[in-house]
């Protein structure tokens, strides 16, 4: 059962139209861009610094995307997800021109024809992602997923599917993070709650209906 309708927090966010001169731009250079291998096949890269105007954009996020709270089975009992989506399967349909720009520059960029978005709005340190690999919008053993955040510093962590140890990455506002080669597959992530207090964190995922189909069809 999802729920949407008008935010049910007070993130104690101004209007948009007070920050109307930060207008976002993001570097279609990708001049900060660290890659770092993960094993022989996965990768993360981590680009600092890659969308400025942030605090607009988040303020625009959070004011017109409509947000869901949504509730899933975990074994023989629902749970409410601890954070609220917002998913729009066609990027047309998504309302801030800022993320189509942000979509086409990526899309040059790696290679990947991004024409979605799911994005996760954390209204503070209680909320979380869970452990996980990206499904169904990663089908293919090799996917690029970009993650763009706004908002307050969370830590990303990245780790074998098998167990092992984490590498954390803690992505700033504007800041870009890309998960690439079989991640999906081999790798697990998660943004873990955490005791010190933060405030409202947008994430945009960026999806490709490529990536979203099998192989095989
Ligand atoms: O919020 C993040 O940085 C990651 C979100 C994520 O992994 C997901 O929604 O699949
Ligand atoms: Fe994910």
């Amino acid at each position: 059962m999802n729920t949407r309708g008008p935010l049910p927090v007070d993130l104690g966010v101004a209007q948009p139209d007070l920050f109307a001169d930060d207008v976002p731009s993001v570097d279609e250079h990708f001049a900060t861009a660290h890659r770092i291998a993960l094993d022989a096949t996965s990768w993360v890269e981590h680009v600092p610094g890659w969308l400025t105007g942030s605090e607009h954009l988040l303020r625009e996020v959070i004011a017109t995307a409509g947000w869901e709270q949504r509730d899933r089975w975990m074994i023989n009992r629902v749970v409410t997800e601890p954070r609220l989506t917002a998913e729009f399967p066609d990027l047309r349909d998504a309302p801030v021109p800022a993320l189509h720009t942000a979509a086409a520059a990526l899309s040059e960029h790696y290679g990947v024809r991004y024409d979605g978005l799911w994005i996760n709005l954390y209204r503070d340190h209680h909320d979380s992602t869970g452990w996980h690999g990206d499904w169904p919008t990663c089908k293919r053993d090799i996917c690029t997923v970009p993650v763009l955040t706004l908002g307050a510093s969370r830590r990303f962590l990245i780790k074998p599917r098998q167990g092992g140890r984490s590498l954390v990455l803690t992505p700033a506002s504007g800041d870009l993070v890309v998960m690439g080669g079989r991640c999906q597959r081999d790798w697990r992530h998660c943004v873990p709650k955490q005791t010190v207090p933060a405030g409202a964190r947008v994430s945009v995922n960026f999806s490709s209906t490529f990536q979203a189909t099998r192989e095989n069809g």
